[in-house]
């Protein structure tokens, strides 16, 4: 579980008083996730999830906050952030920090996915990146190219010289292609940029939400679909590409929003770049540890497996 913060009773009881969601009847700290502090409520009138921020600003909230408000509105199942019912501001403060407090989505996540779970989670994810075309904020993708260039030289040093080889010439290579004129022609809007696994719900084939849109930002759809086929279609232990729930993905994406030929071009490397996102992710999450409770470190070696499938077994589209 990632607590960076603990929340008292008392603390929880007073944000419910003022967004009026009923009583306290118990407040848990959720296991799993490593970015912020997040607690199931429980009152008399349901079931709330309470996220506080430890690394994202005032400044930078409200860019997710409303974005998942456009998105519910526009039928796309995601939590609702609930708001204060003086003020009407959905991003509060508890114990100082940033916070808000969403709906509870129904379901679990589905770790060992099938082809028909990849298919529910490409056709909803083409329709949200549709449903995002109407949002009128912008923020950039905060983890996207710059990030990597900033954050490679800090975890170059706890790399083995071939790892360290690679890690150089993805970068290189991944900042040669955001040059290019194919890559300028990437349609992009809001997306989510970190739909895993264990960020979206079913309940049993039926997909229930997509959650966790605090690594969202302004990009290129295709990166968002190529972080999707990065985790729901390869073999978790060696990282390779799982050919059948991939097709499963991409054919129910298209089949709500058909691939541009730019798209098509880049998807090869989309993929590499989802995968060296996630590797110095992991690795400045490993090297570069913060204070939680019982916080668990992702494996980085997993995504460096994965970055050396995408280049030596390139994606064929039919
Ligand atoms: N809106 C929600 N509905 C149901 N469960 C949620 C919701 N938000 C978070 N959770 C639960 O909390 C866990 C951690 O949340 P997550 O958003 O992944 O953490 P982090 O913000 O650290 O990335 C999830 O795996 C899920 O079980
Ligand atoms: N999905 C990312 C990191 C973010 O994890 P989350 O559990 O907080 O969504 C990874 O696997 O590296």
């Amino acid at each position: 579980m990632a607590v960076f913060t603990e929340v008292s009773d008392n603390e929880a009881r007073e944000l419910l008083r003022r967004m009026q969601l009923g009583d306290l009847q118990s407040l848990r700290g959720i296991e799993g996730g490593i970015e912020n502090t997040n607690y199931f409520l429980t009152t008399d009138q349901g079931e709330w999830v309470l996220t506080l921020f430890e690394r994202l600003s005032a400044e930078q909230l409200p860019f997710y906050l409303h974005l998942m408000k456009h998105l519910a509105h526009a039928g796309i199942p995601v939590p609702e952030p609930q708001a204060d019912r003086n003020s009407g501001d959905i991003l509060h403060q508890v114990c100082g920090k940033p916070a808000a407090v969403v709906q509870k989505l129904s379901g679990r996540s589905q770790l060992a996915p099938a082809a028909v779970h990849c298919a529910a989670v490409g056709a909803m994810l083409a329709r949200m990146h549709l449903a995002g075309r109407s949002y009128e904020r912008s923020q950039p993708n905060l983890r996207g190219l710059p990030w990597w260039n900033e954050t490679a030289p800090i975890v170059l040093p706890h790399l083995d010289p071939a790892a360290a080889g690679l890690l150089r010439s993805e970068l290189a290579y991944q900042n040669h292609i955001a040059a290019s004129s194919a890559y300028a022609a990437l349609p992009r809007g809001p997306v989510h940029a970190d739909l895993f696994r264990d960020n979206v719900m079913f309940d049993g084939e039926q997909l229930t939400g997509f959650f966790d849109f605090y690594f969202a930002g302004v990009d290129t759809w295709l990166f968002d679909l190529a972080v999707c086929l990065n985790d729901w279609s390869i073999d978790l232990a060696s990282g390779a590409h799982d050919a059948e729930r991939a097709r499963a993905m991409l054919a129910a994406y298209q089949g709500v929003r058909p691939l541009t030929a730019a798209e098509r071009e880049l998807l090869c490397a989309m993929l590499r770049a989802g995968a060296l996102r996630f590797w110095i992710s992991r690795l400045w999450d490993f090297h570069l540890p913060r204070e939680a409770s019982m916080l668990k470190a992702h494996d980085p070696t997993h995504f460096e497996r994965v970055l050396r499938q995408r280049i030596a077994h390139p994606l064929r589209l039919d």
